[in-house]
């Protein structure tokens, strides 16, 4: 158990995909003592069996931490819980772990989307709950494998004010700090969740749609027109929740990550709908704003298009599924 003033912390980090496999490497790196936690069993024995293996930078790092299923991490005591699973797999996780989360135990939430404290506040006490946002990357090649490549940094605060959680938040800013996180306490988690996720809500969808990386997204003549039309509608139902979102500001941040270090980078959403074919955290960004827009009477036609379009496409892997399976009619020249 780590020295509770010493700068190192004792670490569990539940999900250990692309994000959760970077930010464990990095941290244990860096000597804190880091354990992971993944629901995918192939993952969880690739890792066992071999390590973690990283393209990390352009050269391969094998990093031997320690992995276990949800069910067998009962016994783990860590200071901090990292949650880095998808959205829609967070209450079933937390279900899960929840012998893990003691009374002292504190959660970070570094998930994109909206909404995820509701979630939370189910399994651990408000000043417990540290939220968070990254601009890291990271993407998972096989069971056991990430590509890591880029910069990045995290934002976090404490979700109820208080001076130990601050403490405690503070601490954990110099812990990631020091891991090379580019970590910074901020003083608006709430701003700066909302302005993350005008980032997702629309690179990771329009990526997603047509299929290209960040980058190639930049170099198409309406990208910063359409991207300025989805934030005015964020912009729009965030000033509903006493959020004002600086629409050139944010439109700015987001055109800067066409020509920054992550333009190679293919966003999560892409990752898991044409690479994965898995299910997308659409409902927690474009389709939480559009949800929340009708309940303050705020039109959002562009995130209502978008999250039937990326829902639109995760159904079409199924039914190009179901298509293939069924024998095709003997063409003319068969008969
Ligand atoms: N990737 C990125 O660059 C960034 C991601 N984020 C956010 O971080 C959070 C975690 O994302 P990320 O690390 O990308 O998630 P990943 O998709 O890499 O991994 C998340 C979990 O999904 C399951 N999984 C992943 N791939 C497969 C597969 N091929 N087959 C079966 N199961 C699979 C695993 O658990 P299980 O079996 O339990 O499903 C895994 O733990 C998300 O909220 C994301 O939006 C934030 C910034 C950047
Ligand atoms: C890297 C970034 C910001 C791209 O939108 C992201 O959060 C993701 O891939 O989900």
């Amino acid at each position: 158990m780590t020295d509770s003033n010493s700068q190192t912390m004792n670490i569990t980090i539940v999900g250990a995909g692309g994000m959760g496999s970077r930010f464990g490497l990095m941290l244990h790196q860096a000597g804190n003592s880091v354990s992971l936690v993944d629901g995918w069993q192939a993952n969880v024995d690739a890792i066992r069996t071999a390590g973690l293996v990283a393209r990390y930078n352009g050269r391969e790092v094998v990093d031997r931490l320690p992995i276990y299923s949800p069910q067998e991490a009962g016994q783990l005591r860590p200071q901090v819980i990292i949650l880095f699973v998808k959205s829609q797999q967070l209450d079933a996780m937390l279900e899960a772990i929840r012998p893990l989360i003691g009374p002292d135990t504190y959660l970070l939430c570094l998930l994109n989307g909206l909404g995820h404290e509701d979630i939370i506040k189910k399994y651990a006490a408000e000043d417990h709950i540290i939220l968070g946002v990254t601009m890291w990357t990271a993407g998972m090649t096989a069971p056991g494998h990430v590509t890591l490549f880029g910069d990045g940094n995290v934002e976090l605060q404490n979700l109820r004010p208080g001076e130990a959680a601050e403490t405690f938040t503070k601490r954990l800013v110099t812990v990631l700090d020091e891991a090379g996180l580019n970590a910074v306490y901020s003083e608006n988690v709430k701003y700066s969740i909302w302005r993350k996720a005008c980032v997702n809500g629309t690179m990771n969808c329009l990526c997603s749609l047509l299929e290209c990386n960040i980058g190639q997204y930049g170099r198409t003549s309406a990208a910063a027109e359409v991207i300025r039309r989805i934030v005015c509608e964020f912009a729009a139902v965030a000033a509903c929740e006493q959020v004002q979102l600086d629409v050139d500001e944010v439109v700015a941040h987001i055109t800067a990550t066409f020509t920054a270090d992550i333009a190679d980078h293919y966003p999560s959403m892409y990752q898991d709908l044409v690479v994965n074919h898995r299910p997308t955290e659409i409902d927690f960004i474009d389709g939480a704003v559009w949800r929340k827009g009708q309940r303050y009477g705020v039109p959002t036609p562009y995130c209502a298009l978008l999250t039937q379009l990326i829902h639109g496409k995760e159904e079409l892997g199924r039914i190009r599924q179901e298509d293939s399976a069924i024998p095709l009619p003997l063409s003319r020249t068969d008969d």
